[in-house]
């Protein structure tokens, strides 16, 4: 399975070790609590080059600067790094540290120097995901995610996975509608968003999500979308029309 190859091969990545970081960092919550208390929900807009899933894409990261000034609807970005399936490039990071919003770095992370060298590249999130880490691993991984003052996504997409979420200050939960074993949108986000709920942490929905489908889903703080913005789908003006009102939209 292509994710088992990922972690498999994660002792052998080239890792950026030198500090590139440019600016400090920047917090993912409070950027979307902030368009969240402005009846907004907060959009983290991804970057990525192709995904196994087959879709590819020939922008380059300058399209960044599109959102930021004409939308202004961007409560963060998220960076794929992986190289191998998702033709990712931690220098894509160390590029867009100068639109000063918040970078979620979307690897396979597994390991302390995967965390180092996020941040010598200037994100401000980690992506860990809750369905291929055990529970006392991810505690172990955030407790580094959190001594270098970075915040945490960390995501899962079947629901049992949810248990080994540690709920800590600095966590900010994912739901990802694709089953990345299948690579198929599986959306359970309607009872996940109950369970996400009962912590009292932000909680972001991610995958698939477009101009069509985006009204139609469950209340989340937040909402990670790539493919449907970089193939210039309007999700970002569908997005914009919709009141956040606290306990989901209107
Ligand atoms: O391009 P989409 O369907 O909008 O999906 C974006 C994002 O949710 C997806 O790339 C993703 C969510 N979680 C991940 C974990 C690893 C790699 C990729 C992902």
């Amino acid at each position: 399975m292509i994710v088992d190859d990922i972690y498999k091969n994660n002792d052998k990545k080239i890792l950026i070790k030198r500090n590139m970081r440019s600016r400090g960092i920047l917090s993912m919550r409070s950027s979307i609590m902030n368009f969240n208390s402005n009846k907004k929900i907060g959009i983290i807009a991804e970057f990525k080059r192709r995904s196994p899933s087959g879709f590819v894409n020939n922008e380059n990261t300058d399209i960044f600067k599109y959102y930021d000034v004409i939308h202004n609807s961007i409560a963060g970005m998220s960076i794929l790094t992986e190289e191998r399936y998702f033709n990712g490039n931690q220098m894509d990071v160390v590029s867009v540290q100068r639109y000063n919003i918040p970078i979620l770095i979307k690897d396979f992370v597994s390991n302390d120097e995967m965390i180092e060298s996020s941040y010598m590249i200037g994100g401000d999130v980690i992506l860990l995901i809750a369905d291929f880490l055990e529970r006392d691993k991810i505690e172990m991984l955030n407790r580094k995610i959190k001594s270098l003052g970075m915040e945490a996504l960390i995501e899962f997409h079947d629901l049992k996975a949810f248990e080994r979420i540690t709920t800590d200050e600095n966590v900010i939960i994912g739901y990802n509608r694709r089953n990345l074993k299948t690579l198929k949108i599986e959306d359970e986000s309607f009872d996940a968003h109950d369970l996400i709920r009962s912590t009292g942490l932000l909680s972001v929905l991610e995958s698939g999500i477009t101009s069509e489908n985006i009204l139609k889903m469950p209340r989340y703080n937040a909402m990670l979308i790539g493919s449907s913005i970089l193939s210039n789908d309007s999700v970002l003006k569908s997005a914009g029309m919709i009141k956040y009102d606290g306990f989901g939209y209107s």
